[in-house]
């Protein structure tokens, strides 16, 4: 989708479209809470998912981490119209678990996660479920989001809290649009009352 409001997010710019304040966060938005830290870890295979985390990021005030495929995606391997590409594969094998390059070494430190992808084929792709059981995430906060064609997020929510520890906080998820915009994003972010 090529569609951008050069009113309200000139480009896909992060920074330019937000004034902000003297410690960074967009202005108006508020601060979090004492000691919580929020975490924004994303898969983009196309790049449409990037930017609505970054945008989840700057108004959540979280760190960013993108889950990087060890073995990156090809067009080939995305074209759903092949039955036999690698990405349709891997979602029709539910025990599939392509690697990640790269780690968050301090998971711990973190109280909230929000996790981001594109839809495939109905839900998270199968690289979600490598993430969410490589880290212990008992005790925390988790809210899935996604982009996609259309499809909704929540067979990728109760997908993944299946695979995670039962003590998981799970607030509702969300998916975007494509251009989506930073005041939804922003909107959607304090609704979820991270911050006081
Ligand atoms: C293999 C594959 C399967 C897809 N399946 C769906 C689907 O079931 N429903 C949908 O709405 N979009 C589907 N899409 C479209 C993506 O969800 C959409 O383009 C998304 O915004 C891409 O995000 P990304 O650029 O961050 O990877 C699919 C895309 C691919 C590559």
């Amino acid at each position: 989708c090529t569609a951008e409001n050069t009113e309200k997010t000139p480009g896909r710019e992060l920074k330019s479209p937000v004034a902000v304040t003297p410690d960074n966060r967009p202005a108006g938005s508020p601060a979090p809470k004492a000691g919580v830290r929020v975490l924004v870890a994303y898969f983009s295979a196309t790049g449409t998912t990037k930017p609505i985390a970054e945008y989840i990021a700057e108004a959540a005030d979280a760190d960013l981490f993108e889950i990087v495929p060890a073995e990156p995606y090809s067009a080939d391997d995305l074209n759903y119209n092949d039955n036999g590409c690698r990405a349709n594969r891997e979602q029709q094998n539910n025990d599939a678990r392509p690697a990640i390059s790269g780690s968050i070494e301090n998971m711990g430190d973190y109280d909230v996660i929000f996790i981001g992808h594109p839809i495939w084929w109905g839900e998270e792709p199968r690289i979600i479920d490598t993430f969410v059981e490589t880290y212990d995430l008992s005790g925390k906060t988790v809210i899935d989001f996604c982009t996609s064609g259309g499809s909704g997020i929540s067979q990728s929510e109760s997908n993944l809290k299946a695979l995670c520890p039962g003590d998981v906080t799970w607030l509702t998820g969300k998916r975007f649009a494509a251009n989506a915009d930073y005041e939804e994003i922003q909107e959607w972010t304090e609704s979820l009352s991270l911050t006081e």
